[in-house]
């Protein structure tokens, strides 16, 4: 079974702003409300690929039971600890730019967090875990760490797909799969990358500190996939730009639906990159039909090293 842990899950407000005035009253148009988090994002599109998981996290007030009855309606499981603070809501104005405001996420009690500690050490080595986006307040900045530790004598496939500080303090973990992007591959060993020769010999590093499947999404300029000594160089398909948000979390999903799906490598592979421009077409998530039709438009060069 695949689980999606969103520990900062979120409502995504994205609403149209012409002319973005700072500090002036700006009316938006075509308002839209989406269960987000990187982690529940992962869960919806595994299941419009048919693939079954379980979103955890935590969820409260009326954002949290919005997230958890949208999530339902669309036929996605979840097991959510309840919390009393509010959810929160990340503001997502499309104008010019795509503009972000992330809140902070909501309080959550001790109590909830050990329930959210038992909950995880029920997972087998059956299981696939994927660690993603930001953490709230109350947890520690190394609280993705301590459930890697946790979970070392039980070899659950972790994924991680979160920024590259806590990516950072993963390093030499045994994950299965870590999804950055070249900016955050940058991040993580203090450089700049501006070519996919560069992100190839970054990339390279990371998946020799133990990191089974890595994969490197440049945008629009592509992507890159290194396993088991195999090079995989990926062009995205063209098209219209909509919204980026949860175009990498569509990635990391598509990646898993095809592996679920018992795909090799390289299908796995097109899968995600169709799975993340479908989502960047679209303002909501990508569906089924548009995953599909552009997985028969990805093409992969692949060579050994
Ligand atoms: N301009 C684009 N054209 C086509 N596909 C795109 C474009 N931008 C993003 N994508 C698709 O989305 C995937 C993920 O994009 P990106 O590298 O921006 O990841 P990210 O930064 O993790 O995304 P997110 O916006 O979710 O944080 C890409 O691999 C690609 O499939
Ligand atoms: O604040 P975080 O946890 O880093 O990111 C949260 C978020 O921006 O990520 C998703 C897109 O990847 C959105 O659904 C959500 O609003």
């Amino acid at each position: 079974m695949i689980f999606t842990c969103t520990l900062n899950p979120s409502i995504d407000y994205i609403l149209s702003v012409n002319d973005f005035d700072y500090g002036g009253l700006n009316r938006g148009t075509d308002p839209s409300y989406f269960p987000g988090g990187k982690g529940i994002n992962v869960s919806r599109i595994l299941t419009r690929l048919a693939i079954p998981s379980t979103a955890l996290g935590f969820a409260g007030g009326f954002t949290g039971a919005f997230i958890e009855q949208t999530l339902h309606d669309e036929g996605v499981d979840t097991a959510f600890i309840h919390v009393t603070d509010h959810t929160r809501i990340n503001l997502k104005l499309k104008g010019e730019k795509e503009t972000e405001i992330n809140g902070p996420g909501a309080k959550l009690t001790p109590k909830a967090i050990d329930q959210f500690i038992e909950q995880i050490d029920q997972l087998t080595e059956d299981d696939y875990l994927v660690l993603a986006g930001s953490l709230p307040h109350d947890l520690p900045d190394d609280f993705y760490l301590q459930m890697v530790k946790q979970l070392r004598d039980k070899p659950v496939k972790l994924v991680l797909d979160t920024s590259s500080e806590a990516l950072k303090k993963m390093v030499g973990e045994p994950l299965f799969l870590a999804k950055p992007n070249h900016h955050e591959l940058g991040e993580l060993f203090d450089v700049e990358i501006t070519s996919k020769q560069q992100a190839i010999y970054y990339a390279k590093q990371l998946h020799n500190s133990g990191i089974t499947h890595v994969i490197i999404s440049m945008g629009g300029d592509g992507a890159i996939y290194l396993h088991d000594h195999t090079i995989y160089e990926a062009r995205v398909p063209k098209g219209t730009v909509i919204n980026t948000v949860g175009a990498g979390d569509s990635t990391v999903a598509g990646f898993l639906a095809g592996l679920s799906r018992g795909y090799e490598p390289v299908d796995a592979f097109r899968l995600a990159i169709a799975s993340g421009s479908a989502t960047a077409f679209t303002k909501d998530l990508a569906e089924k039909k548009a995953i599909e039709t552009l997985f028969e438009l990805v093409t992969v060069d692949v060579t050994d090293f």
